[in-house]
């Protein structure tokens, strides 16, 4: 992405952002709600917003796709979304067969193998059950729809797949086997943008991070490291919270401390010192 900028109706929303990402790397967005995570999602998918105007690069295998939605885009230039909502995603009354098979044949697959290519994909993510092609979304769990949607994806064979905090509607145990089968899946020249809020996720999927805050790419590094050696205030803030989650319930941060850098002594009980918190936070993080 080269100075990507998004305007809606004359503000100014995504300012200038640029970042890149490899085939095979898993790559995240972190930013605070509103900083523009999703819009920045929506234009490397090629959606449009009423009112909105684009200027900058969206760069697919070197191909500039910057406001083409995905039909007039080259094949070498594919990118596929998986969303929050899986629900809505999915066609509600059509198999999730037929919806994954439409997806292959739609992309050159030969009517005679796709059956097969359902089947594998499903395979792929952990969806193997007899039956299951035949089923209908609303006979699947939230974390099973959330699969079919990234088989879906999938289908498109895309150079890049987006995926705007698949995780947060599931329960622990979902959002585990959602996280694996990404990290299984995206590979084999695939470039993952995935978009979280959550550390734990972030961390545990992402080798690296973009953080956005007010439109603006403010930090990135490698994962962890990117966390306790955060620059930015909202990195920082994030960097901390989530660390201080780590404590013991009887050991809080102090309200005015900021990490990694200015510990300051909380009144009742002793922090670890500075050195041992990077080292604690480090551990943490890995
Ligand atoms: N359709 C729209 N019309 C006008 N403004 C919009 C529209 N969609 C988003 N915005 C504004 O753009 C900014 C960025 O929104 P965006 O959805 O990208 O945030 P986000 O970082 O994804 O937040 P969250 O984590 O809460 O989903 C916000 O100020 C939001 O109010």
């Amino acid at each position: 992405m080269r100075n990507l900028t998004m305007r809606v109706h004359g503000r100014t929303l995504v300012d200038g952002v640029d970042f890149s990402v490899e085939p095979g790397e898993r790559l995240c967005l972190l930013g605070a709600s509103g900083s523009g995570k999703s819009l920045t999602a929506r234009a490397v998918v090629g959606q449009s917003l009423p009112g909105m105007t684009l200027s900058g690069q969206v760069l697919v295998d070197g191909c500039d796709v910057a406001g083409r939605p995905p039909s007039r885009r080259p094949a070498n230039a594919r990118v596929a979304m998986v969303f929050q909502d899986s629900a809505s995603a999915l066609h509600p009354l059509i198999t999730i067969g037929s919806q994954i098979g439409t997806t292959l044949r739609r992309h050159g697959v030969p009517a005679a193998t796709v059956r097969s290519g359902v089947d594998d994909l499903l395979a792929s993510v952990g969806l193997d059950t007899p039956g299951m092609a035949s089923r209908v979304p609303s006979q699947l769990s939230g974390g099973q729809r959330q699969r079919v949607c990234i088989a879906l994806a999938l289908a498109s064979r895309p150079g890049v797949l987006v995926a705007d905090e698949p995780t947060t509607a599931l329960d622990v145990v979902a959002q585990a086997t959602v996280l694996e089968v990404l990290r299984q899946q995206v590979g084999a020249g695939t470039a993952l943008v995935f978009i979280t809020h959550d550390l734990a996720v972030a961390t545990s999927l992402c080798e690296r991070a973009v953080v956005l805050a007010s439109g603006q790419v403010v930090e990135e590094g490698p994962l962890p490291e990117l966390l306790w050696q955060a620059k930015h205030p909202y990195t920082q803030e994030l960097s901390a919270a989530a660390y201080a989650q780590t404590l013991p319930s009887d050991q809080t941060l102090p309200s005015d401390q900021t990490l990694p850098s200015d510990q300051t002594q909380p009144s009742s009980q002793p922090l670890p010192t500075d050195q041992t918190l990077r080292a604690d936070r480090a551990a943490w993080a890995r």
